[in-house]
């Protein structure tokens, strides 16, 4: 029996489209299955949340946000089910993806102040009259969601896109359609009324049937740079519709002149190994200083990935890492792995992919010192390129040698030489001492290059979520004291 997965104008129906399943890629089970919406189905969303847009705009701030608010409460009544849902689906530990229902939880209120400051009305008394800059929303938005972050990362164009007014189609990724699901009937629990939110859930058709469909005002697009680029190719020559791209990176970190090797080491595991290495932000090649110092650092970093836990997500005591998304997704670690051997890298410590049904790798340390060729592409796992370097000057130039630009960041003692890093590297997220990945969803997130279209999210969200419209008002009109040449009256 087909089950109802689809949530358009505010009622749970089957697809029309193919039968497709979540697996649970630490147990090989089947977790959830459905049919995808169909391109009549994605039609019919898209239509629903244009006919829910006048009411919903028209709403008041606060009644939308509290719709927010109630969503935010339920998500802490469910968190332990959230969680749960979030870890069968993707590998990652309880730990971990309670942390993402945490992050969604506090997304609403971190959303409100940000509307209002990146957002708000201002006044200005000019002669005669007034002028204001407001913002109205841009109308019907499509969001489109990665699998690494299920709930948080669509959560975080969802909820400012709804308290800014705009109604809005959500196209979740196909490997983790459960914690959508599971998502929206918390939404729908909150009462957001009809057509406001609507879930379409399917592979790449559907994707592709939303992203054409010319009754949409913008998109929202957190996933891959390949998507995000086919994206912004099918959007070009349309200014009309606004487009926020979130992408991947090849992200570096340099170590140089640390005293504390273990508080050096722990960031850098961190950094590349956290969430199994499937993070936007994980650092993908790490820069060590040549000589003993450096060495230090990499033998004390080679002991401790060696040592880092790899389990199932309830196993007791809880792994670092989890199972990665799927069996295919581990086997394309190996893959690339073995490519940056045959391309002359020596592994200093071998990823594993312990079986072929699970996503179970351990994690691995290539050094590619010296080796030409290294393709520049995002290593989505627990994979991490290490290069030595003689000189800093050396080390940023090759930091910078990348299309990507999103995280990026130096382990040093020294504020001077922090500084100078800060002043070359390029990148939207540079850190000082700390690791490059859990960036604060208070702040601005995007990157350059290949790893967005200049339009950064979280705080930032709230700045595409909108548009500015400029007024000048007077309640009453007088002549002018002296007429424009020309003029006679
Ligand atoms: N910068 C950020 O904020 C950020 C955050 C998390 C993940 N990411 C990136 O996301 C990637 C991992 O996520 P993923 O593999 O789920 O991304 P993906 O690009 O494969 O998929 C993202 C979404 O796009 C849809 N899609 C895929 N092809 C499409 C097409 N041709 N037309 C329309 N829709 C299409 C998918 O179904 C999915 O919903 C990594 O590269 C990672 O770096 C970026
Ligand atoms: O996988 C990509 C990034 C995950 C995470 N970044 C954020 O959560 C940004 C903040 C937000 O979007 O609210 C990270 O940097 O680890």
């Amino acid at each position: 029996m087909s089950s109802s997965v689809q949530f358009i104008d505010g009622s749970w129906a089957a697809g029309k489209g193919k039968l497709f399943k979540s697996i649970d890629p630490a147990r090989n089970e089947v977790v959830w299955s459905g049919e995808a919406a169909d391109e009549s189905q994605v039609d019919a969303a898209v239509m629903a949340a244009r006919k829910a847009f006048p009411e919903w705009s028209q709403r008041s701030f606060d009644e939308r946000l509290a719709i927010c608010k109630r969503f935010s409460e339920l998500l802490g009544e469910n968190k332990e089910a959230l969680a749960r849902t979030m870890a069968e689906e993707t590998g990652k530990p309880i730990w971990e993806t309670r942390t993402e229902v945490g992050a969604m939880i506090g997304k609403v209120a971190i959303s409100e102040k940000a509307y209002h400051e990146r957002t708000g009305t201002v006044e200005n008394d000019m002669p005669g009259a007034k002028a204001f800059i407001r913002h109205k929303p841009h109308g019907v938005v499509a969001v489109y969601g990665p699998y690494n972050f299920p709930g948080h990362l669509p959560n975080g164009h969802i909820v400012p896109a709804l308290i800014a007014g705009n109604t809005v189609v959500f196209k979740p990724s196909e490997l983790t359609p459960k914690v959508a699901e599971f998502s929206v009937k918390l939404w729908e629990k909150a009462g957001i009324p009809a057509g406001v939110l609507n879930l379409v859930q399917g592979e790449v058709e559907t994707g592709k049937a939303l992203s054409v469909h010319p009754q949409i005002d913008g998109l929202y697009f957190t996933g891959s740079s390949n998507t995000g680029h086919l994206l912004h190719k099918q959007f070009g020559g349309r200014p009309d519709k606004i487009l926020a791209l979130e992408m991947g990176g090849n992200n570096p970190l340099i170590v140089t002149n640390v005293s504390d090797v273990d508080a050096a080491v722990h960031n850098i595991v961190q950094s590349a190994y956290i969430t199994s290495g499937q993070r936007c932000t994980c650092a993908r090649r790490l820069f060590i200083e040549a000589g003993e110092k450096g060495q230090a650092v990499l033998d004390r970093l080679v002991e401790v990935t060696k040592n880092i836990v790899v389990d199932d997500y309830e196993a007791d005591p809880q792994p670092f890492m989890g199972a990665m998304i799927s069996a295919k997704a581990a086997a394309g670690m190996a893959d690339a792995q073995s490519e940056l051997l045959r391309l002359g890298g020596k592994s200093l410590v071998k990823l594993t992919h312990r079986d072929p049904q699970t996503g179970f790798v351990t994690p691995g340390i290539v050094d590619v010192t010296g080796v030409e060729n290294i393709p520049d592409e995002e290593y989505f796992g627990p994979l991490l390129k290490v290069y030595r370097f003689s000189s800093l000057d050396e080390a940023i130039k090759e930091a910078n040698n990348t299309r990507y630009g999103l995280s990026a960041g130096i382990l040093c003692d020294d504020e001077a030489t922090y500084r100078y890093f800060f002043k070359h590297i390029r990148a939207g997220i540079v850190n000082w001492n700390k690791p490059i990945t859990g960036a604060s969803s208070a702040a601005p997130f995007g990157g350059i290059g290949a790893s967005g279209n200049h339009r950064a999210s979280a705080y930032y969200a709230a700045d595409y979520c909108s548009y500015p419209v400029a007024s000048v008002e007077a309640s009453s009109m007088t002549m002018p004291e002296s007429l424009a040449p020309g003029l006679k009256f």
